[in-house]
């Protein structure tokens, strides 16, 4: 057994009361990448304390910029910022560490960055990040395991992505807020995310324009500044909360959220059976003994996030009937199936689907977390379980949830986050 803790859990408890959203992963990662490019300090607030968030500080410090914490605002100075190769070892840590491209090149114009690494859920190029800089007038070589890319001032360009990439609108909005001219993404990713993104670089002074839509403007300045912001909350920990009050047939509201982000995993808990009452910003969920499986399919936003399909495949699993999930994002987001399958599951893959035969329950098992999303979906299988579970591997839960045990802990969950708990779930 690895030296790593663990995370133990008796199921049985319906969760009950309130739980507290933290700030978006995936819009503070890109936010902090931008922070790259202005010359004057910027307040981040609401910025998670996560695995992902304390690499990415990793790679700004490395980068020469200042970053320090004045009560519970992420302060980040880049005025001494020098673009430099990132080490290897913290590109691997993560795959936003590929969100330093855009911004460095945009200021300094050269980068030399290894393959970002990341959750093993699909092979994850970055084709179109590179093709939509080639077209804003970059030159790249990939050599041993390396990118280098180049250019003079970049060029504002008109884009259009092959595919509505969040990383690459993200990578190519940064790149062009200090381009000469003006750039147009078309066919961009429209996740919430993006548009705090604009919002942020907009603080410090770029011009961006027409997030969450198909085309996003950008004009180019000459340069950004200092500013402040406040980071969106999480839609997928928000989410994953809902699936915790579903599958405990609990009643939690669930605060700091924005619930029209939401919408798509409100509408899928709705078709289950599940009560889902929205409030301006929360949303309180109320489980329901009978609730039948549905069918998903995960899409870019506003379409059901791939990043809630494990967490809906715990629930499908212990819904009546037979659901249908296709993964249309990454063709390898299906590992968490074997371990669900350890706790009783009766799930079958055929490609890129999984038929899901919802059985009356799960029991606990012995589990790894083979990536973020898969991790937090055997948590919620452990909590309806009918015995212990053990979920190993936690690293990857800690990438992204904020204080996971102790907020589901406060709902009145039995968790643990360490090696003792595990006898006394074995040896009763
Ligand atoms: C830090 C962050 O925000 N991560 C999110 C982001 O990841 P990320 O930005 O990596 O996701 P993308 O939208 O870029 O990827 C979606 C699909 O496009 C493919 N692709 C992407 C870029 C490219 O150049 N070529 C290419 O083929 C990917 O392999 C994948 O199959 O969006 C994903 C899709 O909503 C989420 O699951 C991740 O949580
Ligand atoms: C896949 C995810 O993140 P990343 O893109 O950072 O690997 C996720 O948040 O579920």
């Amino acid at each position: 057994m690895s030296g790593e803790r663990r995370i133990s859990i008796k199921g049985g408890h319906p969760l009950e009361g309130t739980v507290r959203i933290s700030g978006a992963k995936n819009a503070v990662l890109p936010i902090l990448a931008a922070s790259l490019m202005s010359t004057g300090p910027c307040r981040i607030k609401d910025v998670p304390n996560l695995t992902d968030v304390r690499v990415m500080i990793e790679v700004l410090s490395n980068l020469g910029v200042k970053v320090g914490w004045e009560k519970g605002t992420l302060i980040v100075d880049a005025k001494e910022a020098r673009t430099d190769e990132v080490s290897a070892d913290l590109m691997r840590r993560m795959r936003a560490s590929n969100l330093v491209l855009g911004p460095l090149l945009s200021r300094f114009h050269r980068v030399r960055l290894s393959h970002p690494g990341g959750c093993s859920i699909g092979s994850r190029p970055m084709d179109l990040h590179l093709k939509g800089l080639h077209k804003m007038g970059a030159r790249f070589v990939e050599r041993f395991g390396y990118f280098e890319v180049e250019a003079e001032r970049l060029k504002g360009a008109d884009i259009h992505l092959d595919f509505p990439s969040v990383g690459a609108t993200e990578n190519l909005i940064m790149a062009a807020c200090l381009a000469k001219g003006t750039t147009v993404i078309r066919n961009s990713a429209k996740e919430p995310e993006i548009i705090d993104l604009q919002n942020f670089l907009n603080a410090l002074g770029a011009k961006v324009r027409g997030a969450g839509l198909d085309v996003i403007r950008i004009e180019g300045v000459s340069e950004l500044g200092g500013g402040c912001h406040h980071v969106i909350p999480d839609r997928i920990e928000a989410g994953t909360f809902m699936v915790a009050a579903a599958i405990t047939e609990g009643d939690v509201k669930i605060t700091n959220v924005i619930p029209e982000h939401l919408e798509p995993v409100t509408a899928k808990l709705r078709e289950t059976g599940v009560i889902v009452q929205e409030e301006n910003d929360a949303i309180r969920v109320i489980g329901t003994k009978e609730r039948k499986g549905i069918d998903l399919k995960t899409m870019p936003y506003p379409g059901f996030p791939t990043d809630m399909q494990p967490q809906m495949m715990a629930l499908l699993a212990v819904s009546e009937g037979t659901s249908v999930i296709s993964e249309t994002i990454f063709e390898n987001r299906f590992k968490h199936v074997d371990e669900l399958r350890r706790m009783g599951a009766n799930i079958r893959l055929e490609g890129r689907v999984a038929i899901i035969k919802g059985v009356d329950s799960l029991s606990g098992a012995f589990v790894e977390a083979t990536d973020l999303r898969a991790g937090s979906a055997l948590i919620l299988a452990g909590l309806c379980a009918e015995n212990g579970t053990v979920v190993e591997k936690i690293h990857h839960i800690e990438r992204g949830y904020e204080n996971l045990v102790d907020k589901l802990v406060a709902l009145g969950a039995s968790v643990q986050l360490d090696d003792t708990y595990v006898d006394d779930v074995y040896g009763e």
